[in-house]
């Protein structure tokens, strides 16, 4: 029997990449499409690729538009969510992209994000440990922010064996701009974009910077601190994290190497390169994957890092759906590719 699906979003980034995996997915079925100010007009208005659903017409973003679906995708701007989600009974399953039920910490959810914290909700990292068993038949799903997620794994291992400080964890993201989202942005004009790299965000007050401690510290007693900084680069899709931290005495390259074995080694999505080999933003586009190197920087005594993913899928769209087969009974890997679009 298929799953009726629903994506309040549809018109933006994150509903395309839904849409674009869903399509593919031999246990759903598509329903409603709903957008803001885009209500009424056709779904290939704004995503041409989407051949087979171009004709599609896209209504109100309303409970009564979504309910009646077993599973609703809420691809909407930071805050819209909560009040919709209030409205969805407990038999659909309602997976959120975006912020507002990610955060444990009201506190922290004020500082960064201001208003009232609308509360939490099983967080969509299945890779986190013990967090694969909670998403199981889960009616609810925060899924992640993008760079938490590439952020996230790149440091767990590391920080899990205990073999870095984990209170002095350093973070450099560069990101394509799809993560911004569709909606005009003055930073965001193509003039500004093209040919240049712009860090924003920069001294610990990106929002993200909160959801990467909470996911750390959820697999180590020692205190956790994250210096993160974004960066936002030319390119439309994905996001390359270059991740430090001191190692503790006694850590070698060997035995980070060995953590991140451990660690990945069965995981479907998240990949540990040969050797020698460092990860590249292309290799991951529109895959559902993370691609990770580690080493040791001998001279300074900092494990060094770096992870690639495409922000779109793994980063948010891939990272839900493989959230809704874990919620529905379904292989975890279904729909999901592996393949990435290269060159
Ligand atoms: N882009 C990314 O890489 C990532 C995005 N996310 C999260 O996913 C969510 C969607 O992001 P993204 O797709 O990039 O954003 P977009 O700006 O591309 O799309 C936003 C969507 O929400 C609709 N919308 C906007 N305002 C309203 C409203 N008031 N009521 C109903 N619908 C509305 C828009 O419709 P319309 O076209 O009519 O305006 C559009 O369909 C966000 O919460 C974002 O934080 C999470 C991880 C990564
Ligand atoms: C390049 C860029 O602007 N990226 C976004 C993050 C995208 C993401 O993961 O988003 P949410 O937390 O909004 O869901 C940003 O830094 O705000």
């Amino acid at each position: 029997m298929s799953l009726s699906i629903a994506v309040a979003g549809a018109s933006g980034y994150a509903g395309g990449e839904l849409l674009r995996l869903l399509v593919a997915h031999p246990g759903v079925e598509i329903g409603a499409l709903t957008a803001g100010g885009n209500a009424g007009t056709a779904l290939g208005q704004h995503h041409p690729h989407l051949l087979p659903l171009a004709g599609r017409i896209l209504q109100e973003t309303s409970a009564e538009t979504l309910r009646g679906h077993d599973v609703v995708f809420l691809a909407l701007p930071h805050g819209q969510s909560a009040e919709i989600a209030g409205q969805l009974g407990e038999d659909v399953t309602a997976i959120d992209c975006g912020a507002d039920f990610r955060l444990i910490d009201s506190e922290a959810w004020v500082e960064f994000y201001g208003g009232k914290h609308a509360g939490h909700w099983p967080y969509g990292l299945p890779e986190l440990p013990g967090q694969r068993e909670k998403l199981r038949g889960s009616n609810r799903v925060a899924v992640p922010g993008c760079y938490p997620t590439v952020s996230t794994l790149a440091l767990l291992p590391a920080v899990q064996a205990g073999l870095v400080d984990a209170n002095d964890l350093v973070v450099v993201a560069v990101s394509g701009t799809s993560g911004a989202g569709k909606s005009p942005k003055a930073h965001l004009l193509g003039s500004e974009v093209m040919g240049s790299a712009t860090a924003y965000g920069v001294g610990g007050v990106h929002r993200h910077t909160p959801e990467i401690e909470q996911n750390l510290k959820s697999v180590t007693d020692e205190p956790v601190s994250v210096s993160f900084t974004p960066v936002l680069v030319p390119m439309s899709r994905g996001i390359l994290a270059t991740c430090t931290a001191p190692i503790q005495p006694g850590a070698t390259a060997e035995s980070l190497r060995a953590a991140y074995e451990v660690a990945y080694g069965n995981e479907p999505f998240v990949h540990l390169l040969p050797e020698g080999q460092w990860p590249q933003t292309q290799a991951t586009l529109g895959a559902n994957t993370v691609q990770l190197q580690v080493t040791l920087d001998e001279r300074t005594g900092r494990a060094v890092i770096v992870a690639a993913m495409d922000n779109l899928t793994k980063g948010t769209a891939g990272a839900a759906v493989q959230c809704m087969n874990l919620a529905a009974g379904l292989d975890e890997t279904t729909a999901l590719p592996l393949v990435g679009v290269a060159p």
